[in-house]
């Protein structure tokens, strides 16, 4: 990489700083009960070798779900329910989250991290299975928000999905694509960049999409189906 000049280094620094401080800003926006939830949700993550949406974007969820009114929110990739919590913590208190997962004992772990974060059983829908075989079975026009956190070679498939599943008004959003660095690297890259790559400009070009790709956590993609 070539060397940084004294400002730019600077500048890429205090950026880097501030990025740091909106996550630790994110770290501290639900009570206790539900933090303790995460953390213990967090080490099962850690356990199970999957990674967890980060605090910013765990909060940028949050805001996402409450400024929907969320009352129908779907999830692709419950893992062991740490983007849960910050979804359910931000709709509305009698919303309900359907969530699926390829792997069943995962969402235990999550059934029992939304419970311990005061979440009563009836506010979430677990169902275990393929997202491609799932989706298809969600009501059109039945949700206000869908987070997309599953396969990353099946974005694409979770977009077209998702404009249907959305009500007007409604928002997609994807995690994780900033893979690391890798979306932006000129260098070679897997098969699951270029998608990557493809799905942030297939939103973009969208007549029916409003986007903004959030610079928290690994890169949020968001976008809001036009009415
Ligand atoms: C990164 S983890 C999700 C983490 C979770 N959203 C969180 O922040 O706590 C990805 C999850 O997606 C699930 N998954 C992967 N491919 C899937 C698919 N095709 N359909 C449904 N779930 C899938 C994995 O089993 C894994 O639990």
């Amino acid at each position: 990489m070539r060397q940084l000049r004294g400002q730019e280094r600077a500048i890429t620094g205090n950026r880097q700083t501030s990025l740091a401080f909106a996550e630790a800003y994110g770290a501290g926006t639900i009570d206790d009960t539900a933090d303790a939830a995460l953390h213990w949700s967090r080490d099962r993550a850690r356990e199970a070798g999957i990674r967890t949406v980060s605090t910013g974007t765990g909060s940028a969820l949050s805001l996402l779900a409450a400024t929907a009114d969320a009352k129908a929110v779907a999830e692709i990739g419950t893992g062991t329910g740490v983007s849960g919590i910050y979804l359910l913590h931000g709709m509305r208190p009698d919303g309900v989250l359907t969530t699926v997962d390829l792997e069943p004992e995962r969402q235990q772990f999550a059934r029992q991290a939304f419970r311990a974060a005061g979440f009563a059983g009836n506010r979430a829908r677990f169902i275990p299975g393929g997202a491609l075989e799932v989706l298809p079975r969600l009501a059109d026009g039945g949700y206000d928000l869908v987070f997309c956190d599953g396969d990353r070679m099946e974005y694409a498939e979770y977009l077209a999905e998702s404009l249907r599943l959305l009500r007007p008004g409604g928002v997609v959003c994807f995690e994780g694509v900033f893979a690391d660095g890798r979306t932006v690297d000129a260098g070679e890259q897997p098969a699951e960049i270029q998608r990557l790559r493809e799905l942030l400009r297939s939103i973009r070009e969208s007549v029916h999409l409003v986007p903004s790709l959030l610079p928290v956590g690994d890169g949020l993609l968001c976008a809001v189906k036009r009415g």
